[in-house]
């Protein structure tokens, strides 16, 4: 990409113009976007960051573009970005064409083998290919895979509950296994991992995987510093639908408490959100991938967008979380040290 992109409106000598006040204004108010940066980078130079990439925040076309920008500006900061993508919309959309029926149950696609292939084909071969390439347009750093290559993940068929009853989902997988170190060699080469949530069983019975769930067990498997997920809502609502007050906030123990009442997509989010931090991550977010930059937003300010589940017992200061026991004074632990 172009550097000077976007900069096209710039005197060709910026000192022969005498600017006019409003824009010193502007400029002080960006440059403070800029160093309330400073200290997330410093946190997160060399750390890994999961995101996952929803299918329903997937579906416009500068959104896309967007993300994109947002993983390279990640690694170019420092950060190791790992991507893992979602494509519900895309494997429904294709499903629908070839006159093959799937439903969800519990929030999972019930998966016969015909449908399996063509989710396999539509999230190896489309989906991961189109993100690949809207990264690889800035720098050639994106490199698709799949749970299947280099034995990265290992399937064991589950089964939703939905009314308080097990549904049988046919071919539908949780990660029982992780190999990282195809992803790590690929980090360790400077790379992007861009993951497709497929994986084998022990006997080579390639199963459909929720991305949401194929992106905790990898965070928690890297032991990633965050996992974020990216969706079509603000976040988790209180009492979804009625209601679009969002959670900004909630400990492991309460999401528990309120994993049965969640309805649809939000179940494996959530249930994804809570392996994470049973896994070690401090923490997990759902945040707006219908806001342009979200990821940006959610990683360098202090602020953040959507909502924060974190671990029992953290203590917040500004909106970093970090353990209550580390007896580290909060003004340092704010400066971007590390417990
Ligand atoms: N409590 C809740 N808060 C927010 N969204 C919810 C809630 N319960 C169910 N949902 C639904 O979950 C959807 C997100 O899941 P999903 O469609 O699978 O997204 P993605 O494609 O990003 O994985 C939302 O669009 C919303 O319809
Ligand atoms: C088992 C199951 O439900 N798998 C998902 C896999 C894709 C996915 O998770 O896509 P999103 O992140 O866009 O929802 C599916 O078939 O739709």
């Amino acid at each position: 990409m172009n550097p000077t992109d976007g900069r096209s409106d710039r005197p060709a000598d910026p000192g022969t113009v005498l600017r006019e006040p409003s824009d010193h204004a502007e400029l002080i108010r960006k440059a403070s976007i800029l160093t309330e940066a400073l200290p997330w980078m410093e946190t997160y130079a060399g750390r890994t960051v999961v995101i996952k990439y929803g299918g329903n925040a997937m579906i416009d076309e500068e959104l896309k573009a967007a993300f994109a920008s947002d993983i390279v500006f990640m690694k170019r900061c420092g950060l190791h970005p790992v991507v893992v993508h979602g494509g519900g919309p895309q494997i429904s959309a294709m499903l629908d064409r070839l006159d093959i029926r799937s439903e969800f149950r519990g929030g999972f696609r019930v998966t016969t083998a015909e449908a399996m292939e063509i989710i396999r084909m539509v999230l190896v071969g489309q989906v991961g290919r189109e993100l690949v390439g809207l990264i690889n347009a800035h720098s050639p750093l994106a490199v698709g895979m799949s749970g299947e290559d280099g034995g990265l993940f290992t399937a064991e068929t589950r089964t939703a509950v939905v009314d308080g009853e097990e549904v049988d989902l046919g071919l539908v997988g949780d990660v029982v296994g992780v190999r990282t170190g195809a992803i790590q060699g690929l980090i360790d080469a400077g790379r992007i991992p861009v993951v497709a949530s497929i994986a084998p069983d022990v006997d080579g019975v390639v199963h459909n995987v929720n991305a949401d769930t194929a992106a905790a067990a990898l965070a928690v498997a890297l032991e990633a510093e965050r996992l974020v997920v990216l969706t079509d809502v603000e976040g988790l609502y209180r009492d979804w639908p009625s209601s679009a007050d969002v959670i900004k906030e909630i400990e492991a123990s309460a999401l528990r408490e309120m994993l049965p009442s969640l309805a649809s997509g939000m179940v494996p989010k959530m249930e994804a959100c809570l392996r994470a931090v049973d896994g070690g991550l401090t923490r997990a977010t759902i945040s707006d991938g219908r806001v342009p930059h979200a990821l940006l937003l959610e990683i360098f300010t202090n602020a953040g967008i959507g909502t924060m589940v974190t671990q029992d017992g953290l203590i917040r200061h500004g909106s970093r979380v970090f353990p209550a026991d580390t007896g580290i004074p909060a003004d340092e632990l704010y400066n971007g040290g590390r417990p």
